[in-house]
Parts: C-alpha cells; sequence; structure tokens
C-alpha cells in the first residue's frame, strides 16, 4: 500500500512518510520522522524559492532567523489539480532547480460557496477579475465565508519526497479595504477582526495569518529533527 508523505496540518501532527522504497535512490533513504531524534546534515541552508517579494517579505519577518534560509526569485510552473500537490510538485521542481534543500509554498483563497475554488487559481481569477470581481462571483450567494490556505512544502534533495505543512485562517469576502499592495488582502477580512488583512499591521497580519500558522509547523519541524547545516556543500 502506498503512504502519503508527511503532511501536517492545524489539526493533524502525525506524521506519514512515503515509503516506494523502489523509486528512491540508496543516497536518498525517506526522511526518518522528525521526533526520531536523528541527526541529519544537510549540504547548505534551506533556499526559499518564490517568485513573489511579498511572500518572501511576511516569510522573512515571520521566520526571523528561526531556520536557516536563503531565498531565491524564480516563478516556478505550477501543476493543476489538489493545492497539495501542487505545492509538493513545485519542491520538486525546485529541489532539483536548486540541487539541494528548498522551502516553497502555494497560497489559496477558497470561498465555502464554490467548495473551495478559486483555491489555488486565485492568482488568475485575481489578475482577470480584480477584486470586484471576486465580490461579484459571491452576489449569486449567501455564504461569503472563506478561508486563505497556505501550503509550504520542503523537500531536503532532488530526490527526496516533499514534506508538507497547512496553515488556514477562516474569514470572509469583504468589498475592498485598506492599502492594495499584496494580492487579495484588501478583500479578506479574518473571524474576530473588523479590519481586513490589508487594513491590519503588518505584524498584526503575520500573527494570525494563515501564512504564520503554516510557519509555525515548519519552525517545530525544524526544532524536532535538529537538521545541521554545512556551508561548505561537503557533506
Ligand atoms: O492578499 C494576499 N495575501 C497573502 O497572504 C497572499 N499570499 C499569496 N497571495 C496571492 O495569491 C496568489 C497565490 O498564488 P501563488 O501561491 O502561486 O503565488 P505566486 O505565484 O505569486 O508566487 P510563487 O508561486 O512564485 O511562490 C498570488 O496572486 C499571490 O500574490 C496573497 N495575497
Ligand atoms: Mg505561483
Amino acid at each position: 500500500m502506498k503512504e502519503g508523505p508527511f503532511v501536517y496540518t492545524e489539526w493533524e501532527t502525525a506524521a506519514r512518510r512515503e515509503n516506494t522504497a523502489s523509486s528512491v535512490a540508496a543516497k536518498s533513504a525517506p526522511l526518518p520522522p522528525p521526533s526520531s531524534g536523528m541527526m541529519r546534515v544537510l549540504s547548505r541552508p534551506v533556499t526559499f524559492v518564490t517568485g513573489n517579494a511579498k511572500k518572501l517579505e511576511e516569510v522573512r519577518a515571520i521566520l526571523d532567523n528561526s531556520i536557516p534560509f536563503e531565498s531565491l526569485k524564480l516563478d516556478l510552473p505550477e501543476l493543476q489539480g489538489e493545492p497539495e500537490e501542487i505545492s509538493k510538485e513545485k519542491a520538486r521542481i525546485a529541489a532539483v532547480k536548486v540541487n539541494g534543500p528548498v522551502l516553497v509554498e502555494d497560497t489559496c483563497l477558497c470561498f465555502n460557496a464554490l467548495n473551495g475554488l478559486p483555491g489555488p487559481y486565485i492568482k488568475w481569477f485575481l489578475q482577470k477579475t480584480g477584486h470586484e470581481g471576486l465580490n461579484n462571483i459571491l452576489m449569486a450567494y449567501e455564504d461569503k465565508t472563506a478561508y486563505a490556505m497556505c501550503i509550504f512544502s520542503l523537500a531536503l534533495g532532488p530526490t527526496e519526497e516533499p514534506i508538507t505543512f497547512i496553515g488556514k485562517t477562516q474569514g470572509k469576502i469583504v468589498h475592498p479595504r485598506g492599502p492594495a499592495d499584496f494580492g487579495w488582502d484588501p478583500i479578506f477580512q479574518p473571524d474576530g477582526y473588523d479590519q481586513t488583512y490589508a487594513e491590519m499591521p503588518k505584524e498584526e497580519k503575520n500573527k494570525i495569518s494563515h501564512r504564520s500558522k503554516a510557519l509555525a509547523m515548519v519552525k517545530s519541524h525544524f526544532a524536532a529533527a535538529a537538521y545541521v547545516f554545512q556551508n561548505d556543500g561537503l557533506v
């Protein structure tokens, strides 16, 4: 039976692992569970690969030196399909390009009235229809609730199965309010707040955002796995 790779969500910390030995080269034995306490040496800091400067800004602010990482500006190709698979495939492609450990993320904005769409396709919906168009789509429905979801995938190398970390923040879609310098922030109002993401001070958004929830799990994973980083490229 084929088990999935590690997936961490806000609700679930139980780990599962890829067990397809025949497809895995000896050099890239599957990652042990993070709780096993085994030391793992990585050839260099993890490279966070994204084409989105605003994402990078938030990731930097939230991680705040807790994990050694570098960044690489690259717009990776994105598969169509389920959000988790899109994120994992981005990590696989990034790990081959970088030839080392990588972290990527894919962000979704999911409307409950549409069973989770636009989801991973929000970038294209936003580009083509704008904030107003996204509101108009929901005019057909009473339910304006939505959730923002961030799926980080960590691949320790080009032949290793990515580990996934998912963070969600619940809220609703509103008419745009606040600065329009980052995506759909002006139309997403998180539950329990009367400000949109865009109206909130950055530090406030970073405390409660989908991205910070996913990154909290990334940080815990790094703490538990106790990776050792080498900077000379020799493992
Ligand atoms: O208002 C926002 N608040 C956020 O917190 C946020 N995070 C991402 N986005 C936008 O949602 C789409 C995701 O698509 P996406 O995950 O493929 O990102 P991307 O293509 O820009 O970068 P990347 O794939 O190279 O990392 C893109 O339009 C991003 O600009 C956000 N908008
Ligand atoms: Mg993208």
